[in-house]
């Protein structure tokens, strides 16, 4: 059943739409995000479902009861939400416990130390109760917001940017560990962040937004191998759009190979006949493009980033074209040469040609 339901929302502020019917749903226990560049629209929405925005048009549904509509706005307080903002926003004054215990003032004293003693051990922070927040890292420091968040059980929890003031490494690590919190609790939560990785991390589906609109929402899995526009194949991992025609048989050809896929190719109603020499582009992520130096196909070398384990390399082709390959990293080329290449798609990803319109999805391939 869905804890949340955005039905066509639609957000302005001084006559400017920042949110455009905008939908989700979100079933209870599941953990969603919304994923998207600066200023695309993610924290607004957030707001909305706090009750913070008033929305203009739309509904938000929590637990199947409307909260927010045109002319109707059910104050924060009363719709049992629970936020962590990025930057903590612990109260300075107060112990770690007496933090977690905020939100619990209306229960019992011993049922309220009980409450934050749990909330403690959930968080790994057991013996830190009687600390203040400026004797903690950053990282023990969100993760006494997220019990603090958690500890009255709220229905729904919020989480904006939550990991954006910690280091690299440190973001890594605590975002698998709140996922591990999160789902522990069974509660039900949207996470805000521009950071794919951190999205790939916590969340069970991740909604792609744009200008306002949730372009795609779906799985990490299909976000990255089944986007449905080339935003979302831009936004997610790395790749390059390659020309390519569509042979008879339904086979693709592009400059380094041709593509085959195990179902026929779709075309949209303005293209009704894919096997008819279609041009459009096709999407090769580096892992698509394999090093064999007995391939009589060749690339230049014409950047390569070491990560430790591989080397991206960045090949230009014969007609200029560039694609990204990811080469285990004892294959260490020098720029300027060239080297064997050859295709290994699993399946195949292809949006329309640019010169008939870029920016259309016009046809994806998947093996069925
Ligand atoms: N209170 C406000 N008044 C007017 N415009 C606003 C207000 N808050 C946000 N905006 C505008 O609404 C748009 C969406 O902002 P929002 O903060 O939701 O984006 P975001 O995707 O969360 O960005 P970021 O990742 O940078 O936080 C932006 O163009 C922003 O300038």
């Amino acid at each position: 059943m869905s804890l949340l339901q955005l039905v066509d929302i639609d957000l302005a502020y001084a006559g400017n739409r920042v949110v455009k019917s905008l939908s989700l749903s979100l079933e209870k226990g599941s953990i969603g995000c919304l994923l998207g560049p600066s200023g695309c629209g993610k924290t607004t929405v957030l707001r909305c479902i706090a009750g913070f925005e008033p929305v203009s048009a739309g509904e938000i549904l929590l637990d199947g009861a409307v909260v927010s509509r045109k002319g109707y706005n059910l104050a924060p307080e009363r719709r049992r939400v629970g936020m962590v903002f990025q930057d903590y926003a612990l109260f300075p004054h107060l112990t770690v416990a007496e933090n977690i215990a905020f939100g619990l003032r209306d229960r019992g004293r011993d049922e309220k130390r009980d409450r934050v003693d749990e909330l403690l051990a959930l968080v790994g922070l057991g013996t830190q109760g009687n600390k203040y927040p400026h004797e903690m890292s950053g990282g023990q420091q969100q993760r006494v917001a997220l019990a603090r968040a958690l500890a009255p059980a709220p229905s729904l929890l919020l989480l904006d940017e939550p990991f954006s003031n910690l280091d690299v490494e440190l973001r890594e690590r605590l975002s698998h560990e709140v996922r591990d919190i999160i789902k522990a609790t069974g509660t039900t939560a949207i996470l805000v962040t521009h950071d794919q990785h951190e999205a790939f991390a916590v969340a069970d589906e991740i909604g792609i937004m744009h200008e306002g609109r949730i372009q795609q929402w779906d799985t990490p899995y299909n976000l990255y191998h089944r986007p449905q526009n080339r935003f979302v194949a831009d936004f997610i991992g790395q790749g390059v759009f390659l020309p390519g025609m569509v042979l008879n048989d339904g086979r693709v050809q592009v400059e380094i190979g041709t593509l085959r896929s195990d179902v026929p190719i779709e075309c949209t109603t303005s293209c009704d006949n894919c096997e008819r020499n279609c041009s459009l582009d096709v999407l090769l992520r580096p892992d698509d493009v394999v090093h064999d130096d007995a391939s009589p196909m060749r690339g230049e070398v014409v950047h390569k980033a070491f990560r430790g384990a591989d080397i991206l390399y960045t090949l230009k082709l014969a007609s200029g074209a560039k694609v990204l390959s990811l080469v285990p990293s004892h294959h260490n080329h020098a720029i300027g040469e060239r080297i064997g290449i050859r295709l290994d798609v699993d399946h195949v990803v292809t949006f329309r040609g640019s010169e008939a319109g870029a920016g259309t999805l016009q046809l994806v391939q998947l093996p069925g």
